[in-house]
């Protein structure tokens, strides 16, 4: 599904990311931990096709990254710091607009079931310049979910989000996971990603120091061996 062949990453001459190798079948859950700088959100930039690596590559559902179709972009959803939304569109009017770029077949029933499912169905025409940051992160999931895609990657979802929203963004990851669609989220909150992953990474200067399945692993004997791992403070999100 996701198989990634000794990707790197050097920005002016300094080594963000050393070669790094691993598959992620269809259905998995990972989780990537890791301290700060340690190239984290580069692996996601990486993977989420943003930024094409130094070395090495990336091949989702058998399509090369290289290949920049419409096809190979249908795969993939992002969520991350930066919404993608416009400010001055509605809720409906934004995810009309991503729902035609993408192709999407009965758009106008996709966009009430995904804005039913993050709770924003009762805002579908007010602009997006009067949402809190919470309302637009679950815009901005509706956004990622809208062309169903089979790898979502998630970068720090959690940031911003009241305790109701967290609620969503888990149910949602919990439905698609049930689904059997891939996820790979990124995030410092380690008790949500124990809760939903069923793999853990952890990055630290670059490199993959851990690669293990997390079903089973109790969030304090997982943080005692994340901290003999990269040493220091396990941060929340
Ligand atoms: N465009 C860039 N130019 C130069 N250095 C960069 C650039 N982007 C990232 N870096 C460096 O690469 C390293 C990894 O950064 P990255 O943002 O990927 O880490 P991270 O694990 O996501 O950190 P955090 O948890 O703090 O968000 C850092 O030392 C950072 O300064």
């Amino acid at each position: 599904m996701l198989a990634v062949k000794d990707i790197s990453k050097s920005i002016g001459g300094k080594n963000i990311i050393h070669p790094v190798s691993f598959e992620v079948p269809e259905g998995q859950f990972v989780t990537v931990l890791g301290p700060n700088g340690a190239g984290k959100s580069t692996l996601f930039k990486l993977l989420s096709l943003a930024t094409p690596p130094t070395t090495g590559s990336i091949t989702i559902n058998g399509k090369s990254a290289k290949d920049k179709s419409v096809a190979l972009r249908k795969e993939i959803g992002v969520i991350s710091h930066h919404t993608f939304l416009y400010d001055n569109l509605s809720a409906l009017e934004n995810l009309r607009f991503y729902g035609q770029a993408y192709e999407v077949k009965n758009l106008e029933s996709r966009i009430k079931e995904v804005l039913r499912y993050v709770g924003l169905q009762l805002y579908i025409h007010d602009p997006v310049r009067t949402f809190s940051r919470g309302m637009q992160q679950r815009l901005s999931i509706a956004r990622a979910i809208l062309h169903s895609p089979s790898l979502l990657f998630l970068d720090e979802p959690y940031t911003g989000l009241d305790q109701q929203a967290i609620q969503i963004l888990n149910d949602v990851l919990q439905s698609l996971h049930n689904e059997k669609r891939t996820l790979f989220m990124i995030t410092h909150n380690y008790e949500e990603a124990l809760t939903l992953s069923n793999r853990l990474l952890v990055l630290a200067k670059g490199s993959i120091i851990y690669d293990d399945i997390s079903t089973g692993i109790r969030s304090d004997e997982f943080r005692r061996l994340y901290l003999q791992l990269v040493g220091g403070e396990v941060t929340r999100a």
